[in-house]
């Protein structure tokens, strides 16, 4: 099977999670646009839901599909975010923001009752790292928020490189208006301490690491579907 067979037969298996009533947390990528396609199949078919989009290009693709959209003002509380990731631990720990959306993803995650994560196998790791953590910053101050994350990095044992984010040669705007910088880091040895380090950086918007957040996770493989937690 191929890698996008794998993503929509996660997707699949996610959106027979679905009940109608239910709000949902719409998330962003690739495997998250397989998950709105068949979604927005259900709903021709006339399932009665309401989805929170993640991102600009997941409520542009909601809307063409006819997604009925609401937003977390309107309905703070949702039933289940379902959403994509970079990588995943087997403690449920992600990393996200590999298309710049971790800040509002992990927004709409924190509102949601449950998080599942649809991925394929190949997201599935031993300890986090291998893909660069994403860490939103405001641009105003860049130098010195660069340095305050860099000495939280040390102090949560982590070595390696910061990278502002480019897209087509300019740097990379969130949707929020905000700059990315990729933590290439090899392994993060003590994800939490990290994250606490991270939060406590004046200047970080977000950063990717999702830590107590996914309540399960459909890892589509090659042998067939594979869950961590309870969906
Ligand atoms: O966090 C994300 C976007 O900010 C995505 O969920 C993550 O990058 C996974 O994307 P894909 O399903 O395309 O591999």
């Amino acid at each position: 099977m191929s890698l996008e067979a794998l993503k929509r037969e996660a997707a699949a298996q996610a959106v027979a999670l679905v009940r109608p009533g239910m709000r949902l947390g719409l998330g962003t990528g690739s495997t998250a646009k397989h998950f709105v396609d068949l979604l927005a199949e259900r709903v021709r078919d006339g399932l009665d839901v309401v989805g929170v989009p993640t991102s600009e290009a997941t409520r542009a693709q909601a809307e063409r599909l006819g997604v009925r959209l609401t937003t977390l003002d309107e309905t703070p509380e949702l039933d289940l975010t379902v959403d994509g990731a970079d990588e995943i631990d087997g403690a449920l720990r992600l990393i996200k923001g590999g298309g710049g959306a971790h800040l509002r993803e992990k927004i709409v995650a924190s509102a949601s009752r449950r998080m599942v994560v649809i991925a394929d196998e190949t997201k599935l790791v031993e300890t986090l790292g291998r893909f660069p953590l994403p860490i939103e910053v405001v641009s105003f101050g860049l130098g010195a928020t660069r340095r305050a994350v860099e000495a939280a990095l040390a102090e949560a044992g982590c070595a390696g490189t910061l990278t502002v984010r480019e897209r087509d040669g300019a740097a990379f705007r969130t949707d929020s208006g905000n700059l990315i910088l990729d933590a290439a880091l090899g392994r993060i040895p003590d994800p939490e301490r990290l994250a606490e380090g991270l939060d406590r950086v004046t200047g970080v918007v977000e950063h990717g690491l999702f830590i107590g957040l996914a309540t399960a996770a459909i890892l589509a493989t090659s042998q067939g579907v594979k869950v961590l937690g309870e969906p």
